[in-house]
């Protein structure tokens, strides 16, 4: 299967839908996620090839012949904010007509999509107003372990390790992979201690996540995005903006603690002692200050309740991190740290 993202040319022809399946949607606090399947052709294959084809889906005999549907997963964003973009993109593509759960007798009630998020509680009423559609809510948590535990036990090469731009894939072991933290840094971040197929319990969050970066990111610099502000913290200076050890130590380590002159004593402390306005502050300084304490932040949180449940590995997911190598590596460089 093939994972498309970002598709910005209508790979479909509006007005054949019948190539869509299975639209569904996660409508968080920042970021509206939709997913689509276009297939090609269907066929069938043997036993065997179908087992690797759907391998977590069904196992069963071999002898047996399995109906594979060959096409592509279809991945689409939008902010939250703009959720109107997003009605008109499914209205445009008609993805809601093809992509609906299959019904007894169609057109009979209304077409019903999957959805997660908050904004499936939020935004109902817009969607049956401006696309006639229901949305037909599942539990955001639910589905977050059972993709996560699909995904690691089933998709070779999903999990990786990044450290200093070095990406290393983890080989996963499906009969050693629980229990894990799993860490879902969204708006904010949810922690969650996964036990097993349906067997987890959220043991801690904070609010201190995604949201937090773009948010305070965008008061405290002029950029208009996300990218725009992850791309200003990669040419940042912290050191600019931080108080490091040396700055209170003369010059010199903390040794006695295990403190390095380099390292963060409190972050964006410079400001109170320079005599200095937000202006007189480099953005790129400033972003990169904010990336680092939010990342040390859920670094550390990450790390202390992997401590207090005896858990040996945490998996990080959301799109804080998603493609992107520099705020994985200061993540990373915050776990290692702790
Ligand atoms: N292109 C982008 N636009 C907006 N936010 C982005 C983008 N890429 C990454 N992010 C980050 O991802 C966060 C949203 O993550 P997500 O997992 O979608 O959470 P939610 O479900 O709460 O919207 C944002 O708060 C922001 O920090
Ligand atoms: C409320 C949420 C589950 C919503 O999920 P999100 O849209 O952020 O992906 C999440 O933002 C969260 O877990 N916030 C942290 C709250 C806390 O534990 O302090």
């Amino acid at each position: 299967m093939d994972l498309r993202e970002g598709q910005t040319q209508p790979i479909l022809d509006p007005n054949q839908p019948s190539h869509v399946y299975h639209l569904a949607l996660d409508i968080g606090g920042s970021l509206a996620k939709l997913v689509y399947f276009t297939k090609d052709d269907d066929h069938l294959v043997d036993g065997e090839e179908g087992i690797s084809h759907r391998k977590a889906l069904e196992k069963s005999d071999s002898s047996k012949q399995y109906p594979v549907l060959n096409g592509k997963l279809n991945f689409k964003k939008f902010e939250t904010s703009r959720i109107n973009d997003c009605i008109e993109f499914i209205k445009s593509m008609k993805l809601h007509i093809g992509g609906s759960q299959p019904q007894e007798n169609p057109g009979s009630q209304p077409i019903a999509i999957k959805a997660t998020g908050g904004g499936a509680y939020k935004y109902p009423d817009l969607f049956k107003e401006r696309l006639g559609i229901i949305l037909d809510k599942e539990d955001e948590m639910d589905c977050l372990v059972a993709g996560a535990n699909f995904l690691l036990e089933v998709v070779h090469q999903e999990a990786f390790t990044y450290m200093g731009d070095q990406k290393q894939f983890v080989q996963i072991d499906p009969n050693d992979l629980y229990p894990y933290l799993l860490v879902n840094i969204g708006s904010g971040v949810g922690m969650i201690k996964v036990e097993g197929e349906g067997k987890f319990e959220r043991v801690s969050g904070t609010s201190i996540g995604g949201g937090t970066f773009w948010g305070l990111g965008k008061l405290l610099t002029k950029c208009k995005s996300f990218d725009e502000l992850l791309e200003l913290s990669y040419r940042g200076n912290n050191r600019a903006v931080d108080m490091l050890v040396g700055d209170i130590y003369g010059g010199m380590d903390y040794s006695k603690i295990g403190l390095s002159s380099t390292a963060i004593a409190s972050s964006f402390g410079k400001a109170i002692s320079d005599n200095k306005e937000r202006g007189d502050y480099k953005p790129e300084d400033i972003a990169r200050s904010l990336l680092r304490m939010i990342s040390n932040n859920i670094g550390q949180i990450s790390y202390l309740n992997a401590l207090r449940f005896g858990l040996k590995r945490i998996f990080f997911g959301g799109f804080f991190i998603r493609r992107h190598p520099f705020t994985m590596d200061t993540l990373s460089v915050a776990v290692n740290f702790w």
